[in-house]
């Protein structure tokens, strides 16, 4: 067996750390494995969110990407529909608000007739310790992360799931495995969601609703990683720690996501995929691994 059969099943596929469409990308599912569905995706104009929504859409699948910013959201839909063909409509809204929901599905409703798929992958975070955080910035997180999720879940469900079916991906996180220093903010809402999955999963099987999550690890090429990884004094001795030795890719999560949203996954309900490298089992979990030095600063 020759090297390169050896390392197949651990070399990255292709990706680009701009939000920017792939220049080349080699087919490992079918390539109309999601054909003529319609996925609905919460923070789909940037990093992992616009990844997924470019995998989808290389798979047969329509896309409405949809956040706060319209302007984002819109100049991803034009690279991605030039890229992949599909269409693709942006949209805006704030999953705290669920007026904003409800009028941005129905617009989605309006012109696409159906919506199969739903991935949660809006999110705020930032490093901070506990004591640091302000009561406000506790629960802004909780409300975008959390929150987001059931709001936007809950108005797939009522206006279209609940009587055709459908698939819903939410984008959680390890960071509550082991408790991450830094983070009770992001892992409690996480877990959260991590639980909602499974209660979700239980009350909508019956209306042929799949709900699963997927957790990244350390993920090249985003805001999450910027943010959570910027900082690091020992960047690299934190990559070398991590059992694959290298951070993920977006497109990496992205074929994870393809994976549960696809008929594949067809008996695969109310569970977690982490998707890391094996990183939350070995990753170094103290302030000062994280910073280089202990800082009880909020703002970070
Ligand atoms: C090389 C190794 C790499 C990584 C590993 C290294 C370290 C991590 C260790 C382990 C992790 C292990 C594995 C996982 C790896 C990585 C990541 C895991 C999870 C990632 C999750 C993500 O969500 S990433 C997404 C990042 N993107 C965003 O956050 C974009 C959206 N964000 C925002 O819009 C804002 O940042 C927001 C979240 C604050 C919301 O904005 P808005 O509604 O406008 O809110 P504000 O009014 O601005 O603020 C509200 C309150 O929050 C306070 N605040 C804001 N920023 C901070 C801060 N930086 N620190 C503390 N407090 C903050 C703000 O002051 C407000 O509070 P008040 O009391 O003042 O009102
Ligand atoms: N990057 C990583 O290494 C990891 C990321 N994750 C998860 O992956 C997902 C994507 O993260 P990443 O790509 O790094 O970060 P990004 O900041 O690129 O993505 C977050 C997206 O959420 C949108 N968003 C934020 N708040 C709201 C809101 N209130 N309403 C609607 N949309 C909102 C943002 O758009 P806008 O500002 O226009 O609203 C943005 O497009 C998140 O769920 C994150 O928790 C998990 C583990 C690791």
């Amino acid at each position: 067996m020759s090297q390169q059969q050896t390392l197949f099943s651990v070399l990255p596929p292709q990706d680009v750390d701009t939000d920017d469409c792939l220049q080349d990308y080699t087919y490992l599912f079918s390539p109309d494995i999601l054909k003529d569905n319609v996925a609905f995706i919460t923070g789909g104009g940037s990093g992992i969110g616009f990844r997924i929504a470019e995998i989808l859409m290389r798979h047969g699948c329509h896309t409405i990407i949809a956040s706060r910013n319209l302007q984002r959201v819109s100049e991803a839909a034009k690279k991605l529909t030039a890229a992949t063909g599909q269409r693709c409509l942006p949209l805006s809204l704030d999953v705290r608000q669920p007026q904003t929901i409800i009028a941005a599905v129905d617009e989605a409703l309006r012109q696409f007739k159906k919506i199969n798929i739903l991935i949660n992958n809006a999110a705020g975070n930032f490093l901070c310790p506990a004591s640091g955080l302000s009561f406000n910035a506790f629960k802004t997180v909780i409300d975008i992360d959390t929150l987001g999720t059931f709001n936007t879940s809950k108005v797939l469900f009522e206006k279209y799931f609940q009587g055709h079916g459908g698939v819903i991906v939410n984008i959680t996180a390890t960071l509550s495995y082991r408790g991450q220093a830094l983070q009770v903010h992001a892992g409690t809402a996480k877990a959260a969601i991590d639980a909602m999955t499974k209660h979700l999963a239980v009350e909508w099987g019956p209306s042929k609703v799949r709900v699963n999550s997927l957790a990244p690890g350390p993920i090249s090429g985003t805001e999450g990683f910027r943010r959570l990884g910027g900082l690091r004094a020992d960047a690299d001795a934190h990559i070398s720690m991590i059992p694959l030795q290298r951070a993920g890719n977006k497109t990496e999560i992205a074929h994870g996501v393809l994976y549960l949203a696809s008929p594949l996954a067809s008996y695969v309900t109310g569970t977690s995929l982490v998707v890391d490298g094996g990183n939350w089992l070995t990753s170094a979990n103290h302030f000062s691994a994280i910073l280089g030095s202990a800082s009880p600063s909020a703002n970070l």
